[in-house]
């Protein structure tokens, strides 16, 4: 009898993944599920892979070795732009068009799916409100705009079609300590919410366990160990993991 039937279905699945850019390997072997409504964070050192593999889950960068599965189907180019609509995709400082008021960003792909004025006006207020934005920066110009409102405008344009996932690439590494733990809380409350399957890059590991009960550590292209905080901590695979996570406990300790 299986043992996985009550289980979830998986929202996005790797298999074997392997992907290089000239000599450096950027994934290498990766075998990952993340079940629908699933929270998990990645982690690991600078250049392990995280934004790779988050990349190959919305078709930004295909495997070279092993396939990609999104909501139980072979991810293939003619799908990228259906996925993009079912994904949302919030990278590090927003990526926002600068010629663009947040409004009009927030509107980019509803306009072109055919949605009217007044339909992306009503969503974007709506999001406003759950992400803690004043109105009044929606009719804004990103420059205009402290980093944790762009950050916050970025999260919106990733939520505006309402997508059943969202693949978060170091959403918050650009932002100050102070603005950074109150997003931290404020995107908390939003996935809680929401139900969605998230999947989060961070350096940070606590910053990993608040947004999520599952951390995947990486390093060089591997998967390290794929577990609770508790686990890495109490059950290291590999004296990197031990090495990992004590290198960002000391520091807060030092500094507290
Ligand atoms: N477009 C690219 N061209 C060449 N090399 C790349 C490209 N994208 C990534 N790499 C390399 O692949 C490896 C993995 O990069 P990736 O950005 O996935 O790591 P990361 O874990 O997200 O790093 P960071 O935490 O610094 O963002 C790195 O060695 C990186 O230099």
């Amino acid at each position: 009898m299986s043992t996985t039937s009550n289980a979830s279905p998986e929202a996005f699945e790797l298999h074997g993944v392997c992907k290089r850019y000239g000599g450096v390997v950027a994934l290498d072997q990766v075998s990952l599920g993340f079940p629908a409504g699933s929270a998990t964070a990645l982690i690991g050192s600078s250049g392990s892979g995280k934004s790779t593999l988050l990349r190959m889950l919305i078709g930004l960068e295909w495997p070279e070795q092993g396939w990609v599965k999104v909501d139980g189907r072979v991810l293939e180019p003619a799908h990228v732009l259906e996925l993009r609509r079912r994904v949302g995709y919030v990278i590090q400082e927003g990526g926002l068009f600068p010629h663009l008021t947040a409004l009009g960003n927030l509107g980019l792909l509803p306009y072109h799916l055919g949605w009217s004025r007044d339909r992306i006006r009503a969503r974007a207020e709506e999001l406003a409100t759950l992400a803690h934005l004043p109105q009044s920066a929606l009719e804004r110009y990103p420059a205009e705009l402290s980093g944790g409102q762009r950050q916050r405008v970025a999260l919106m344009r990733g939520l505006m079609l309402n997508p059943g996932a969202l693949l978060l690439d170091e959403p918050l590494g650009a932002l100050d300590p102070i603005v950074r733990h109150e997003l931290q809380d404020e995107l908390k409350h939003i996935f809680d919410q929401l139900g969605k399957t998230v999947i989060v890059v961070t350096h940070d590991v606590a910053e990993a366990a608040w947004f999520a009960d599952r951390i995947v550590l990486m390093r060089q292209g591997k998967v390290v160990q794929d577990g609770r905080l508790e686990d890495l901590r109490q059950h290291p695979v590999d004296p990197f993991v031990t090495q990992f996570v004590e290198a960002q406990r000391t520091l807060r300790e030092r500094t507290a």
